[in-house]
């Protein structure tokens, strides 16, 4: 079956940036990533800051181009499309949320004009059913209708986020990629937000791919979580074993942090800095904090091993045992390969 979206092989290097000039430096956001996403699933992503989640996503959505590799949506490369026929395919095959509704809205326009701007751009029917589709999203994501009229700087947060999935699904796509959608919003609001994002999962039938820094909230929307290291895609797991049956060592230490998710079990320390992305170590990103890290480690990237469960895959010379309960994984100190 033709994936939704795919990534195939996609590098991003972007010129490093310091003291607001380009430098000669190479940064390598995102390094060889492979990743499908089929009708109606929910692929989480997780991993520190800087891993190259949000260019992952950006990829998906067609705002960003791979230096190399491919990015097919329906089976069809993006990038070798004229740009009209690309922007064509992804403003209805994809919507996009991203993290802060606040900059992501034009603050001149009111909600309607910015429900009914995606419908105008691709000429979605008349005038009469623009206004009803309009009226039908507000509902859709739960704003009385009185907004219309509002500015978005009228909004609160929450409502400002409504506003923006309301946008990103204007013109029904099959898939919805949020980028750490709630963690510019008040504490109080975020679950009102994910709940809002599994009832439209459900009720529209949407695939989703959905990026955030809490792990506990990805694992509990997703089918399948992707780890990524230094902008690389380390492993995936089903979503109800991730916290117990990762093989990744940097899966199971950012698993066992996480709090309330394993609460019999001694987090794992991640010590160390993570490693600037214009120098990744050689072989494994993960060695120079990795606990079971030797030699072979530093001289070779793993390949993917594909677990005995379907869509369980690792890079990892030396994976965590399957069976091992976690707080049995955690060493005082991780070994610096020689
Ligand atoms: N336009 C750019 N120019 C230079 N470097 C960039 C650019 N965009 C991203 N990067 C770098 O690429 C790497 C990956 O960035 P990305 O934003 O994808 O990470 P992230 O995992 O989403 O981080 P966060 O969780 O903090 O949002 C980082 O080192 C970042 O500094």
């Amino acid at each position: 079956m033709t994936a939704l979206v795919e990534l195939s092989d996609a590098h991003v290097v972007h010129r490093a940036r310091g003291g607001g000039v380009l430098r000669r430096d190479r940064v390598y956001a995102l390094t060889g990533a492979d990743l499908a996403v089929a009708a109606g699933e929910t692929v989480g992503v997780v991993g520190e800051s800087g891993c190259g989640k949000s260019t992952l996503a950006r990829l998906l959505v067609g705002v960003e181009r791979p230096t190399s590799g491919t990015v097919a949506l329906g089976g069809r490369d993006l990038w070798s499309m004229p740009a009209a026929r690309r922007r064509a395919a992804v403003g209805t095959g994809v919507g996009m949320v991203f993290q802060d509704p606040s900059t992501a809205l034009n603050r001149r326009l009111p909600v309607g004009r910015v429900l009914r701007d995606p419908l105008d751009v691709h000429r979605r029917g008349t005038r009469a059913e623009r206004d009803a589709r309009v009226r039908e999203l507000m509902g859709l994501v739960g704003l009385p209708l009185p907004l219309v009229a509002a500015l978005p700087g009228q909004l609160s947060g929450g409502q400002r986020q409504r506003v923006a999935i309301a946008r990103a699904l204007a013109l029904e796509p099959a898939l919805l990629v949020a980028d750490e959608p709630t963690s510019a919003l008040d504490v109080s609001v975020r679950a009102q937000i994910l709940n809002l994002l599994l009832d439209l999962r459900e009720r529209l039938g949407l695939a989703m791919v959905f990026v955030s820094h809490d792990i506990q909230t990805v694992r509990r929307m997703s089918d399948r979580v992707v780890t990524m290291y230094l902008g690389r895609i380390v492993e995936e797991t089903p979503a109800a074993e991730v916290a117990d049956r990762a093989r990744h060592p940097y899966t199971r230490a950012l698993f066992s942090a996480a709090p309330g998710l394993l609460r019999r079990v001694e987090p794992i320390p991640l010590t160390g800095p993570v490693p600037s992305a214009t120098r990744p170590p050689s072989g494994c990103p993960f060695r120079t904090r990795c606990w079971r890290a030797d030699d072979e480690c530093a001289a070779r990237l793993p390949e993917f091993t594909v677990a005995s469960r379907p869509a369980h895959r690792y890079r990892c010379h030396h994976p965590v045992e399957e069976d091992r309960a976690t707080h049995d994984l955690a060493r005082p100190h991780p070994r610096e390969p020689s």
